[in-house]
């Protein structure tokens, strides 16, 4: 049985029609880029403006289903081998597909908590997804007062100290990578692949274009994320 670490970013849930991160931003975000838009500085400045953005994007998670090859992923995990999943994505698909022990290195989009006293908090079910551009006041906690804000990481912000130390600890136990749908252009992220390969595994990368990652793979498939994983399976 092989210990396999799979590195998945937004093109791993692409085919699912979650946008990847610079599609996400159309209607009133469109005039934004997305590392202006995904920040504190941001939240703070107009919060009903990135509150609406995000559950919109939360909507957009709910109404999507995981494919074939988050399907994979956790069949492999079903049949005895040993996986970890390290993902960039923010959605909750591999875990819906079966995957245990995920870990989100930018934080999870379904979860939020007090921008002041950190306390979680389950925000109000999405009833009618909010139409693209509607600006969304954001909760108010209930213990201090302060605002909700979404459970992911912003640009400028640090990664979540144990997941950092999970996907590095994952790195250097596992047998072999798989690189599934990223740009490779987000830091400290796009540092896993290479520090992969200097620890001397195999890094397979599965993406239809050639990205940052594929200097540090071994193999490229240019496979959509579904055809590449399902193939991992014959
Ligand atoms: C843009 C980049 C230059 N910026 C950074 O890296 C910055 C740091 C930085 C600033 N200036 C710099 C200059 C140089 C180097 C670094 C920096 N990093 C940070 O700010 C990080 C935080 C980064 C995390 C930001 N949050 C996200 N997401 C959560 C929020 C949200 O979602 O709203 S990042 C977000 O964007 C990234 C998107 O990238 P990808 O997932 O790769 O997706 P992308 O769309 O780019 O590409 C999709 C790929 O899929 C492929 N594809 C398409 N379809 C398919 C398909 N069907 N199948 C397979 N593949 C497919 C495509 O070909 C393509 O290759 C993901 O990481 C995603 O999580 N924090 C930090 O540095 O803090 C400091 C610090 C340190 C200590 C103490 C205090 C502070
Ligand atoms: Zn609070």
């Amino acid at each position: 049985m092989a210990h396999i670490v799979f590195l998945t970013g937004a093109g791993m849930s692409a085919e699912s029609g979650i946008p990847t991160f610079r599609d996400a931003l159309t209607g009133l975000w469109s005039r934004f880029d997305a590392e202006r838009l995904a920040t504190a500085a941001a939240f703070r400045r107009d919060p009903a403006m990135v509150w609406g953005w995000y559950r919109w994007r939360a909507a957009r998670v709910m109404q999507a289903q995981p494919h074939a090859g988050h399907r994979a992923i956790a069949a492999l995990e079903a049949h005895g081998h040993r996986v970890e999943v390290i993902t960039q994505n923010v959605d909750d698909l591999h875990e819906r597909a079966g995957s245990t022990g995920v870990v989100h290195l930018h934080g999870e989009l379904l979860r939020s908590r007090c921008i002041d006293c950190g306390a979680g908090e389950h925000p109000d079910p999405i009833v009618r997804p909010p139409a693209d551009g509607a600006r969304e006041e954001p909760p108010r906690c209930a213990a201090c007062g302060g605002l909700i804000r979404p459970g992911v990481v912003w640009f400028g912000e640090a990664l979540p100290v144990q997941a950092w130390s999970r996907a590095q600890d994952a790195l250097a136990a596992c047998d072999r990578v798989v690189v599934v749908g990223t740009s490779g252009l987000v830091q400290p992220a796009a540092s896993l692949p290479a520090l992969a390969r200097a620890l001397g595994k195999h890094v397979l990368e599965i993406n239809p274009q050639r990205s940052g990652v594929t200097e540090d793979a071994d193999e490229h498939w240019a496979l959509p994320a579904s055809e590449g994983l399902v193939r991992l399976l014959e």
